[in-house]
């Protein structure tokens, strides 16, 4: 980093757009986080996709969404500067040392929908909302980050490319290879990962594009048309033999019947009537049981064991022991690390290879 205005204090990780370093603002301080993204393609000297970060995080201000404080270039590079954070929401999930309360999946799952919320209303999607893209910041707030792929949606031509979201997290349109999608997106994500908090592993984990339909398809049953009009018009679309839903009760045996029923309405196949940001916040899941946990408990609770960001490529998911796996065995490449225990579910199985 070139910047008069920034010292270097260590490298945080890296990430597909680029190095991310914590740095001090010499001027005031303030710890922050700065991402240096490489040149893509170049206009006038700075990469698009750095610029389509700048802008859609500048347009959106809120508690939920993380701040980009500040952007500089230096020589080929541009370096977005964003507000530190504490740890994520992956490393949170994968912790074995903290037990996760109803309250507190409330507190993230209502936090998330705020941030989600906001980008939506700014005709924003996020498009690649996933554990580890939900940063915890210094004032106990989930934060939304890495717009690397949000676009904004309704512009006049869009070419919205179906390459998008981490496929776990990956909305069945998406799947299906449509070109014209929306909002739904992200709350088919949403609701993935509110599963994966309630279960402390990813809930629907494939391996590919086509297991990742079988594996929602399993969970969910097969839809048809009836259920999803236009299903079968999609680009990509493939006929499936039908399988009958899961027992979700069976699955979220402590899940409250009005989690089970939110998670319902976010994992809907049409997208059209799936539950958008602003509704799913009205759901009397915030209302009844416990109150959503707040800013400064989830602070408290989620950085006392310390579960610092950990880079994805330092992360050892196969050696880690676990309850879960037979000891010497390697956990199947793909399905996150050692699941802790979860007061919200069965012990699912895992598979081993
Ligand atoms: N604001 C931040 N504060 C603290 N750490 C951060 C911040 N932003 C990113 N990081 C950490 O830096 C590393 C790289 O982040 P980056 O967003 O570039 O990529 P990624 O999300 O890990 O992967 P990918 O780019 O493939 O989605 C990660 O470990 C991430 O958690």
């Amino acid at each position: 980093m070139s910047s008069k205005k920034y010292k270097n204090i260590k490298k945080l990780g890296e990430g597909a757009g680029g190095v991310v370093t914590q740095a001090e603002d010499v001027g005031t301080g303030r710890i922050v986080a700065v991402k240096k993204v490489r040149m893509g393609k170049a206009k006038d000297g700075i990469s698009m996709e750095a610029l389509r970060e700048i802008k859609l995080l500048q347009e959106i201000k809120h508690p939920n969404v993380i701040e980009l404080v500040d952007a500089f270039s230096s020589n080929t590079n541009v370096n977005l500067v964003f507000e530190y954070c504490l740890t994520d929401l992956d490393a949170v999930i994968r912790s074995r040392e903290i037990f996760i309360t109803e309250a507190e999946v409330k507190g993230c799952l209502q936090m998330i929908l705020r941030g989600v919320e906001a980008c939506h209303k700014h005709w924003t999607l996020h498009r690649d909302l996933k554990p580890n893209n939900i940063l915890l910041g210094t004032d106990g707030n989930l934060k939304l980050a890495d717009f690397g792929l949000a676009r904004i949606h309704g512009s006049p031509n869009p070419r919205l490319t179906h390459i998008v979201v981490t496929r776990w997290y990956r909305a069945p349109e998406l799947l299906f290879g449509a070109r014209q999608y929306g909002t739904a997106i992200d709350m088919w994500a949403v609701g993935c990962v509110f599963a994966e908090l309630m279960l402390r592993v990813p809930y629907l984990p494939g391996d590919s594009e086509i297991d990742q339909l079988v594996k929602i398809f399993h969970a969910r049953g097969t839809p048809d048309d009836d259920i999803w009009p236009g299903m079968s018009s999609l680009p990509g679309y493939v006929k499936f033999s039908h399988v009958p839903a899961q027992d979700h009760r069976a699955l979220f045996t402590a899940a409250s019947e009005q989690a089970l029923d939110l998670l319902n309405k976010f994992l809907v196949f049409d997208p059209l009537k799936r539950i958008s940001a602003a509704d799913a916040l009205k759901h009397p899941y915030f209302t009844t049981g416990p109150p959503p946990s707040s800013a400064a408990d989830l602070l408290k609770k989620f950085t006392k064991n310390e579960t610092p960001i950990v880079n994805p490529d330092q992360k050892d998911r196969s050696n880690n022991a676990s309850p879960f796996r037979a000891p010497g065995t390697a956990c199947r490449k793909d399905d996150g690390s050692t699941p802790p225990s979860s007061q919200f579910a069965t012990k699912r199985k895992l598979e081993f290879t």
